[in-house]
């Protein structure tokens, strides 16, 4: 065996996606699994709008993860390009982690989840039963049991993204179902996510942080511009925040704009730490009314058909 060929060789390279009903843990484990923060969770459901890839780097394979949104029945049309987008990129995977949560009972989403999934012949299903630190351990045993029951899986292992338990074993059971070959990205890169929309989904986590009750979903963040400032070590960011009536507009603004700093102040340290530089953050907020039923708005707003 030549030298040329012990690099590649038993080398596994390609890609997963984690999918589940909403909050059952997804961004946070593909964060975990990466290492750095590059997908955006929340306690609010539904907050990941935009495939984002990590890149799990080893000696002997490389995993790109593709977050996908929460695979949700559609109600507004907005609803609807992302399921047509999960369905998409599942059939574009080698492996798909199926999440649960350890804790819940299983429901109808979950079924709904395993149906469609049990559609996708071709590309093995490794179930994934989340949050195992949440549950006591005979109920994780439990779940392990009536999780394997709802479909054909690859394989079934628990983790915990909180306290890291499982998670060497899951990386190692989705590589064993990855093709044999070389790395697909570059050492260090974590993810191909253009900078400018990673900006903006820590501006809209930022904003999502204090209105979570008022305004779920009515939030979307357009990055117009990001330039180096001319002879200094800064970044400047101009952002508009886009929602969809002028009560909520007020109640993003706050009394006498103290919320909207301190919103500014939050991503703009997240931004910076993201970035390593330090920033400038100009955020402007406007109304675009009913923007989630507008394919117009959907489009100028970068949700793509
Ligand atoms: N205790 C504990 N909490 C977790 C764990 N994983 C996720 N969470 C919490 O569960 C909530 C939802 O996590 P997310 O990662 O945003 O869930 P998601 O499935 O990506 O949600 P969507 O983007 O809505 O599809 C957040 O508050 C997380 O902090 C875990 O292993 N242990």
């Amino acid at each position: 065996m030549g030298v040329v060929n012990s690099l590649t060789d038993g080398h596994r390279a390609g890609f997963a996606c984690f999918v589940g009903r909403p909050n059952v843990g997804k961004s946070t484990l593909m964060n975990a699994l990466v290492g750095s923060k590059v997908a955006i969770t929340s306690s609010k459901p539904q907050t990941t709008r935009r495939v984002i890839r990590g890149v799990v780097h080893r000696p002997d394979a490389q995993l790109v993860i593709v977050d996908t949104p929460g695979l949700h029945r559609p109600r507004t049309l907005l609803g609807e390009r992302l399921d047509s987008l999960v369905l998409s990129t599942l059939t574009e995977v080698d492996v798909i982690g199926f999440c649960v949560p350890a804790g819940d009972p299983i429901g109808r989403g979950d079924r709904f989840i395993a149906e469609k999934l049990a559609g996708l012949r071709k590309t093995p299903v490794v179930a994934v039963v989340t949050k195992t630190d949440l549950a006591p351990r005979d109920r994780v045993a439990e779940q392990l049991l009536e999780v394997s029951r709802l479909g054909e899986w690859a394989d079934i292992v628990p983790v915990s993204a909180a306290d890291g338990e499982n998670l060497d074993t899951l990386t190692d059971v989705l590589v064993e179902r990855l093709p044999e070959g070389p790395a697909l990205y570059a050492g260090g890169e974590l993810t191909d996510e253009p900078e400018q929309v990673m900006v903006a989904e820590l501006i809209r986590e930022a904003v999502l942080e204090g209105v979570r009750e008022e305004l779920p979903h009515s939030i979307a963040v357009v990055v117009e511009e990001m330039n180096p400032r001319e002879g200094k070590d800064i970044l400047d960011i101009y952002a508009i925040m886009y929602v969809e009536r002028p009560s909520q507009k007020a109640i993003v603004i706050g009394n006498k704009g103290a919320r909207l700093k301190e919103v500014g102040t939050n991503a703009r340290k997240q931004i910076e730490a993201l970035l390593g530089t330090r920033v400038f953050l100009d955020l402007r907020i406007k109304v675009a009314k009913d923007w989630q039923r507008d394919p117009k708005q959907l489009r100028r707003l970068g949700f793509y058909d």
